[in-house]
């Protein structure tokens, strides 16, 4: 009987979410063994200093890649929202796998919503999408930049001087920690979620038929639809997990994907956003982004990418 071993980063969400897909695998009933590999990466051992300084997109994807490709392990289990725009050749992804909340959670000491909060209220996070749209809302709010994994910016909130914090629902929610906690999710009126947030990523050799075949059972046609719009728009804009874009695209009834796309400043002073809808996914996600880019998206990117760089 074949063990597969499903690999994934060391935190305790990534094991969640590799606990889940044992589990989802299991009920198949298949003649195959589940094992899991923790693989510290790169950037799980820097999480203190930014990111791009030491590689940028794809950092956590690239040495999870190479174990799959020394057969260290067969499955690597990812947010979807943190693989990069490309794989590496060789690998493919197997399954989207069905997708929890793909809203962002806003935490608040005291449960203030945003539009109660004072005047000045620091809000922690470390992402430029977040910031951006923050303060297109809120240009009154004072944005500080909160590093580490949940446990340690909920942490942070509650010992450091923070008045409320933003994360991904899909996180707390695989965690277990939905409910109470959240002072109110952000619709995508107000906050445009990353690309493919609250959908796993299930990635594979692309030669070994007998995990593509197994992996198939859980792909998620549907968000995978919602996922690929959302995935051509960021390629095509060539923007990682470290620029401020968002994208969500829905199914509707009729088959159609319609995806909402947004490029912002970081002060959230411009906001690009369009809203496209189509049969095709990949064209949705490219019409998205030509929009986008005809009103100056690269320049904003560009511009973030450079700063990023001198920091
Ligand atoms: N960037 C970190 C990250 N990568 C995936 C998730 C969980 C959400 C998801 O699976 O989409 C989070 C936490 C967060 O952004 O608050």
């Amino acid at each position: 009987m074949r063990t597969i071993v499903l690999g994934t980063r060391k935190s305790n969400l990534a094991m969640k979410q590799t606990e889940w897909v044992i589990s989802e695998l299991k009920k198949l009933d298949l003649p195959y063994n589940y094992e899991i590999k923790k693989i510290v990466t790169k950037g799980d051992k820097i999480l203190d200093v930014t990111l791009s300084k030491v590689g940028g997109k794809g950092l956590f994807v690239k040495e999870i890649e190479q174990a799959m490709e020394d057969k260290e392990i067969d499955i690597a289990v990812h947010s979807m929202k943190d693989m990069p725009g490309e794989l590496q050749d060789g690998f493919t992804i197997g399954a989207i796998t069905n997708r929890v909340d793909p809203r962002d959670a806003f935490i608040a000491n005291d449960h203030i919503r945003l539009e109660d909060l004072p005047e000045g209220s620091v809000v922690g996070t470390s992402s430029l999408r977040r910031s951006a749209q923050l303060l297109a809302h809120r240009p009154d709010l004072n944005v500080q930049w909160i590093r580490g994994n949940i446990e340690t910016r909920l942490r942070k909130l509650r010992e450091e001087n923070f008045d409320a914090i933003i994360l991904a629902s899909a996180g707390l929610e695989r965690m277990g920690w939905g409910g109470d906690l959240v002072t109110e999710y952000l619709e995508p009126d107000v906050c445009i979620p990353a690309v493919g947030q609250g959908a796993l990523g299930l990635e594979c050799r692309n030669d070994d038929k007998e995990v593509l075949d197994l992996l198939a059972h859980l792909n998620d046609e549907a968000v995978r639809k919602r996922v690929t719009a959302e995935r051509a728009f960021l390629q095509a804009v060539e923007g990682g997990c470290q620029v401020p874009i968002g994208g969500y695209a829905t199914l509707e009834e009729d088959g159609e994907v319609e995806l909402t796309a947004l490029v912002g400043s970081p002060d959230g002073k411009v906001i690009l956003k369009e809203t496209r809808r189509g049969a095709d996914p990949e064209q949705v996600g490219r019409d998205a982004a030509h929009l986008l880019l005809e009103q100056g998206a690269k320049e904003i990117l560009d511009k973030v990418k450079r700063e990023l760089d001198n920091q």
